[in-house]
């Protein structure tokens, strides 16, 4: 036993040289070194994830292969080496990895945003594509959007009148929250005569964890010693989560089937055409398919709408009104320009959001600073393939660090600045995979249309009505807090005050 302990760091050197010198020779990524025993480099890893593998990067280079204990993560941070997974090796990186969350939380890895690429995969894309999420769908629902927006200026304009500060991460949240629920289950959350206060605040507890604890950071995903000990407590926290998550959607299924709520104003005048919901949708599929539309796929399917929907959303808004209020010559030039296309006589509607360039500038550059995929959400390879030169094998999980790409001093001037002025006119396109916070390819976001009809119509709205200030001296705190949407780390807490050439609008709301 003496000698096995004296030769021990022998071994152990061995094994890292050998390790380093056969990666070379099977032409893999770079990868630093050392890579240790059973923590690979999840010694160098530092939280936030994002910004912990660009600094790793910025030494090593912008494509690396690294150990996450047992696990081979490849880091990509150049929109080269993006655009060849997520566009030439699209179909081979279409997968997702098998996290503890995809287990959990994705049950067993059948939902939409954690199922692999395939037929059921493509089936919940499909229908979520075509029943809530395309154009059409969107242009029909929306009375409830320009309905949502309406109630915040209202909520907004009485805190104003009453001379209360407001915590605009919740009104932004209970407005997303509102719009995708009637969306997807014709029921809001907020509002006057409306009686659901604790089932609001049980879902929204219910997407703060998920944007907690749902990402790729635990460690038991990648030391199998810490879930064998029990030692993170995560496999506890993710069922006790996923209990919770499951039997909301069960009860608002079940609700759903028993009452079936007569939605107000269900035809489009036009057309005639029945504005179904998507609940209504997926409990008529139901009907002729029940082994396959079971209600566990049906309340997973709209998890994952919601959860994916109402965070990112809010999070936009309320970064790009706190970057506003830090910038206040910038939130002049969009009132300016909203005043020139909009006038003073009628509320902003969402359609006008195409004609605000500037608007859609300030929304593009938060996207860019604070973009809620930093890290997009992991690919996986299905198959061997090469990425940049190197051999990429199968099983490896891909991440693909949108924050460094977006916030690269060699890609960006003054990445750090707010400058909405530098997406003039360039605004819209991808740039070579320079900016992409909706992701791209086969897994891209689904939800990209919604997503900057809503936040711009929101945003523009609280721009159209109100001047903003602090509550204090300070600046408006920009630091980002845990969480897989870079969330701000304080809420944005703050003053609004009607304009005046605005209150006549306001009042008649
Ligand atoms: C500002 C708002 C949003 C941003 C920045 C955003 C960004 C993203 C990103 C980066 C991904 C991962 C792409 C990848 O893995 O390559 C994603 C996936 C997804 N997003 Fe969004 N998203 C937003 C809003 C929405 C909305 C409103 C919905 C729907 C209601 C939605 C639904 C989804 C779904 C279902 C996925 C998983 C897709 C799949 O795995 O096939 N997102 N989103």
């Amino acid at each position: 036993m003496e000698v096995f302990y004296m030769y021990l760091p022998l071994f152990i050197a061995l094994y890292i040289f050998t390790n380093h010198f056969l990666r070379k020779i099977r032409n893999l990524p770079p990868s630093p070194f050392p890579s240790l025993p059973v923590l690979g480099h999840l010694h160098l890893v530092k939280k936030p994830l994002h910004r912990g593998l660009a600094k790793i990067s910025e030494r090593y280079g912008h494509v690396l292969l690294l150990d996450f204990g047992s696990r081979p993560v490849l880091v990509v941070s150049s929109p080269s080496a993006a655009e060849e997974c997520l566009h030439r090796n699209d179909i081979v990186f279409a997968n997702r990895p098998d996290l503890l969350a995809g287990k959990y939380l994705g049950y067993n890895y059948t939902s939409l945003a954690w199922s692999p690429y395939g037929d059921h995969w493509r089936n919940l894309r499909k229908i979520s594509s075509l029943e809530i999420l395309s154009s059409h769908r969107l242009q029909m629902l929306h009375a409830i959007r320009v309905d949502e927006v309406k109630l915040l200026m209202r909520r907004l304009f009485s805190a104003s009148q009453a001379k209360q500060s407001v915590d605009m991460k919740s009104m932004f949240f209970e407005m997303m929250l509102n719009v995708m629920m009637r969306m997807i289950a014709g029921k809001r959350y907020y509002g006057e005569n409306v009686e659901e206060v604790e089932e609001a605040k049980r879902f929204r507890e219910i997407v703060e964890e998920t944007m907690k604890i749902g990402g790729a950071s635990n460690m038991g995903d990648f030391l199998p010693i810490v879930r064998w000990l029990r030692l993170d407590k995560m496999d506890k926290k993710l069922r006790v989560l996923q209990k919770n998550r499951h039997q909301f959607m069960q009860e608002l299924i079940k609700e759903f089937k028993t009452k079936r709520p007569e939605l107000p104003n269900t035809e489009t005048p036009e057309t005639g055409e029945k504005k179904k919901t998507l609940i209504e949708v997926l409990l008529t599929l139901q009907e002729k398919e029940p082994e396959y539309y079971k209600d566990e796929t049906i309340g997973s399917l709209m998890l994952v709408l919601l959860s994916a929907g109402t965070d990112t959303s809010m999070g936009t808004m309320e970064w790009a009104l706190s970057l506003m209020i830090n910038h206040p010559s910038t939130f002049k030039t969009a009132q300016e320009e909203i005043d020139k296309v909009v006038g003073t006589e009628r509320l902003l509607d969402e359609s006008d959001v195409a004609n605000l360039p500037y608007l859609r500038c300030i929304i593009n550059e938060t996207l860019r600073m604070f973009p809620p995929g930093p890290l997009l959400v992991p690919h996986q390879s299905s198959e061997d393939c090469t990425v940049e030169g190197y051999r990429v094998p199968k099983n490896t999980m891909l991440l693909v660090n949108l924050w460094a790409i977006q916030n690269d001093p060699k890609l960006w001037e003054d990445p750090r600045k707010f400058k909405p002025e530098r997406f003039e006119g360039v605004e819209g396109t991808k740039d070579g995979y320079k900016w992409m916070p909706f992701g791209t390819g086969r897994r891209g976001c689904p939800g990209e249309n919604l997503a900057m009809r809503m936040v711009g119509f929101g945003l523009g709205s609280v721009i159209q009505c109100f001047d903003w200030e602090r509550i204090g001296e300070e600046m408006i705190d920009l630091s980002e807090g845990p969480g897989l949407t870079m969330p701000k780390d304080k809420p944005l807490i703050a003053n609004c005050r009607p304009r005046p050439e605005i209150v006549h609008l306001l009042s008649q709301i």
